[in-house]
């Protein structure tokens, strides 16, 4: 009888449908109902799909490709999905999600459901890096709504990930033997606070490349192309390698590796500048040894052209060229003409100043009682490169005295005279060393010839001489 009672028919239904409710959450059937709905509730629309690329017709890469892989990646729903791909991250314990080949995510925006699919080509597979593509699926009925703010919406998103230096860096070679570059992530944790050099020097470089970031309506006013490059010239370990590095997690760029000796010709090297895109460092390391030696079948004038290449339109944004070289003495002169390369830095061996920030950032030390007879030994001409002295202070990194004794003795036997001449003049805190900071072509070449004049373009003398300075000047530091 106390089944017809309809108030104890409410409050068992309730309690049928509260229990239902908490196994189906307990037990993630819940889910399993969502996407049964969602099948469900497809029949009844029609959808539209837009293929996002990762390489364009003339395969290069697709920047909204990467804009759009950003965006994903950054959404709660990835977290959602029912299988996702964990990978280590750039920072020390970081995890990361990453999208896995097939996988459909969804987003919400305005109201309206949008789903992205990860479709990586078959014929692929041995090399997933490429022709991957994200599909975008949207209700026709919403499209006409939100298509155009939702991809806008896609573009400020990426932008101020990449603007908060999320966006994670890939280092691209060109071993690839169809003469594409391979990107692989690129990690390394040199930054300009662990690089070993005189602080004035680091910040001009510095604040070189972020007025170089800013510049971008100047260089466009003025007509010319947004772009710097760099030669880091000196012996062996002393840091050139490492700078590079902190140069691309200084301005978040990506890193170009052109190993000249994998470089079949001249056009190979040519076809190799349109695939780079902006935002990049373009590198050439050990300049000096495949042209002297000619270690490659690439040809002198096929360098230059390459270094002239940046010029041309299809590369003209946003490109920091940087080559290495152990000596430029012996390098052909039109190598280093003003234009092609804008800024001389030497990376001497190891003097005292340098050997102090080593031991500060490998030791922990700012002070010892050995220091005055290391410094002695420096000023007596004695000098290893800094890759030598951190090496030994890794290996003695729990004894500081031990490891400055073996950075001792390892100066007095394998350092003796190489630091010839170079004490002092490590790193420019003199005329002469401001000189190869100084400014050699590109922007700064014409009528740029003296340190003083290079501190003036800079703005160091804007404050004492606002009169003098021309509007080259005062614009360079935008
Ligand atoms: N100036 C420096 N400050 C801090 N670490 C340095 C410095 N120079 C070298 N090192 C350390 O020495 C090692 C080798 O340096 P790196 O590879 O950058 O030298 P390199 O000049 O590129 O040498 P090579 O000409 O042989 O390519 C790195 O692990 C780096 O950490
Ligand atoms: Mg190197």
């Amino acid at each position: 009888m106390i089944l017809y009672n309809p108030i104890f028919l409410i409050i068992l239904i309730i309690f049928v449908f509260f229990l239902i409710r908490v196994i189906a959450y307990k037990t993630g059937l819940i889910y399993l109902v969502k996407r049964w709905w969602r099948i469900f509730e497809d029949c009844f629309h029609v959808y539209q799909f837009y293929r996002v690329p990762e390489l364009n017709e003339s395969t290069q890469e697709n920047q909204l490709y990467r804009k759009v892989s950003l965006y994903l990646h950054s959404l709660s729903s990835i977290e959602d999905s029912d299988f996702t791909n964990l990978v280590a991250g750039k920072k020390l314990n970081d995890i990361v999600l990453c999208l896995n080949p097939k996988q459909t995510i969804e987003d919400d925006f305005l109201g309206a459901r949008v789903f992205w699919l990860n479709e990586v080509d078959e014929k692929s597979e041995s090399n997933p890096n490429r022709n991957r593509t994200l599909i975008l699926k949207i209700r026709k009925a919403d499209k006409r709504r939100i298509l155009r703010p939702y991809l806008q919406h896609i573009h400020t998103v990426a932008d101020e990930i990449e603007q908060r230096g999320k966006r994670d860096l890939k280092l691209f070679t060109n071993v690839d033997p169809n003469g594409r570059w391979r990107p692989v992530p690129f990690t390394h944790p040199s930054t300009f606070d662990t690089i070993a050099m005189e602080d004035d020097l680091k910040n001009k470089i510095k604040s070189d490349l972020e007025s170089f970031l800013r510049a971008k309506q100047y260089y466009h006013r003025l007509g010319r192309v947004w772009k710097r490059s760099f030669l880091l010239y000196g012996p062996s370990g002393t840091g050139k390698s490492s700078f590079i590095a902190a140069m691309a997690n200084f301005l978040s760029y990506d890193v170009y590796d052109i190993d000249l000796s994998k470089v079949p010709s001249d056009s190979d090297l040519k076809f190799l500048l349109p695939q780079t895109t902006p935002k990049s460092i373009i590198v050439i390391e050990d300049l000096d040894r495949f042209l002297v030696e000619r270690l490659t079948a690439v040809s002198l004038s096929g360098v230059l052209n390459f270094m002239d290449g940046i010029l041309n339109s299809c590369c003209a944004e946003e490109r920091v060229m940087v080559f290495t070289m152990n000596n430029k003495d012996n390098v052909n002169p039109s190598v280093l003409r003003p234009g092609r390369i804008d800024f001389h830095i030497h990376f001497p061996l190891c003097d005292f100043s340098a050997f102090k920030a080593l031991a500060n950032s490998y030791l922990g030390v700012k002070e010892h009682k050995l220091f005055p007879q290391v410094q002695e030994i420096f000023h007596n001409g004695a000098s290893l490169s800094p890759a030598e002295i951190c090496e030994l202070m890794i290996a003695n990194r729990n004894s500081p005295s031990r490891a400055i004794k073996s950075v001792i003795s390892a100066l007095q036997t394998d350092g003796e005279g190489r630091g010839n001449g170079k004490i002092g003049r490590q790193f420019g805190s003199n005329a002469e060393d401001l000189d190869e900071l100084e400014p050699h072509g590109g922007l700064c070449s014409e009528g740029f010839q003296t340190g003083k004049d290079f501190r003036k373009l800079y703005g160091f003398l804007r404050l004492k001489n606002n009169k003098k300075s021309g509007s080259l000047d005062a614009a360079a530091v935008q």
